[in-house]
């Protein structure tokens, strides 16, 4: 017998990771071939963009996808969450010529606050939401706290695009294959402060920490060149990243839905005072996944070096929290 199709709700729709995410979750890429997906897509009010979901929508009913058992276009956040079992929160204001980090906060702020309670009010009660959208972080924090009635642990941040590019320049390092890596988390933030971290990291049951042995690597080039990649491909594009950051949308998504068969996975999730991270910030963590749930790897040793790391990735989130909470 055919599933019951679910709600898969997506927000800036129209935009260019939109364009990159929706064709690949309507083919079952996110939560499996079996899979029927109802898609509820929000872009602003606005006609250009309202225009071009419509041409969006045009070229995924061209597709035929056998598992795309429903398309809706919005405008409000409260119909385009109604009963979503999924949120993708892709839409965010990005920084205009001028903008302050601050600006660019409070900007999103409002956004976030706003779809936030549109999701309290109206997506599934197990609704599993994953902001893109930058700060991440930041935004994640900020529509958990406007969903009081849905589970904090249902809100998470995109780190899988950091973990993704930490394990690809390990792989060209070492000369891995990057799908035979084990064991690697990004720590923190989804900014340059984050804290990519192979010390656990294995390739066929060997250490890749060994296999390197070099710390001046680890900090002059491997740090900043994950860190720093999403700049270096603004700088190339004149854009910024969005095949890759769809794809990383979609390998989150599937590994909380279908499990992640035993391996760590990075989530920006909210801390219980793991590591010593405040409860409640939405910080990057190793995690297992398994039946639609989530679990942070604990008792991992946090050396000297790392714990640096960590204080200034954290210190980063703490910063921006700060600068939102006069807003929620
Ligand atoms: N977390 C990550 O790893 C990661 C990676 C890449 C990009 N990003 C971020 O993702 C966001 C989207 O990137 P993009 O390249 O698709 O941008 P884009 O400008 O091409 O598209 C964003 C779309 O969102 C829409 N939008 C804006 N506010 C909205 C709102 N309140 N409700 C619904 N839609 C809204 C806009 O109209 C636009 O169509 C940016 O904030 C970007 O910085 C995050
Ligand atoms: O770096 C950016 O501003 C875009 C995005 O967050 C990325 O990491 O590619």
């Amino acid at each position: 017998m055919s599933k019951k199709p679910v709600r898969v709700a997506v927000t800036g729709a129209a935009g260019q990771i939109g364009y990159a995410l929706l064709f690949r979750i309507a083919s079952g890429e996110m939560l499996g071939k079996d899979q029927p997906v109802i898609l509820q897509l929000l872009e602003i009010p606005d006609e250009k963009a309202q225009n071009a979901l419509k041409g969006v929508i045009m070229e995924l009913e061209d597709c035929a996808f056998p598992l795309l058992a429903g398309i809706e276009a919005h405008s409000d956040p409260l119909q385009a969450f109604k009963d979503t079992d999924y949120a993708l929160l892709v839409g965010a204001r990005p920084r205009g010529p001028g903008m302050e980090r601050a600006d660019l906060l409070a900007a999103n702020a409002q956004i976030f606050t706003a779809q936030g309670k549109a999701l309290n009010a109206v997506a599934s009660r197990n609704v599993k939401v994953l902001v893109v959208g930058n700060p991440a972080n930041t935004n994640a924090y900020i529509a958990m706290k406007s969903a009081p009635d849905l589970p904090a642990k249902n809100f998470t941040a995109m780190l899988r695009l950091d973990h993704n590019r930490a394990a690809s320049q390990l792989a060209a390092k070492a000369g891995f294959k990057v799908g035979d890596i084990r064991k690697l988390t990004v720590w923190g933030n989804h900014s340059p402060t984050m804290y990519a971290d192979y010390r656990f990291a294995t390739v066929d049951g060997k250490s890749v920490k060994d296999a390197i042995n070099d710390q001046t690597w680890n900090k002059d080039v491997f740090l900043p060149t994950v860190g720093k990649r999403g700049a270096a491909i603004i700088a190339a594009r004149g854009l910024s990243s969005a095949a890759s950051a769809a794809n990383a949308a979609i390998d989150h998504m599937r590994d909380w839905a279908l499990g992640s068969a035993g391996e760590w996975v990075t989530m920006g999730v909210p801390s219980n005072g793991e590591y010593g991270i405040p409860a409640g910030i939405i910080f990057g963590f190793p995690v297992t996944t398994e039946n639609g749930e989530y679990k942070i790897v604990e008792g991992l040793e946090i050396d000297a070096f790392s714990q640096e790391c960590i204080d200034k990735t954290l210190a980063e989130l703490q910063g921006e929290q700060d600068g939102v909470k006069h807003l929620l």
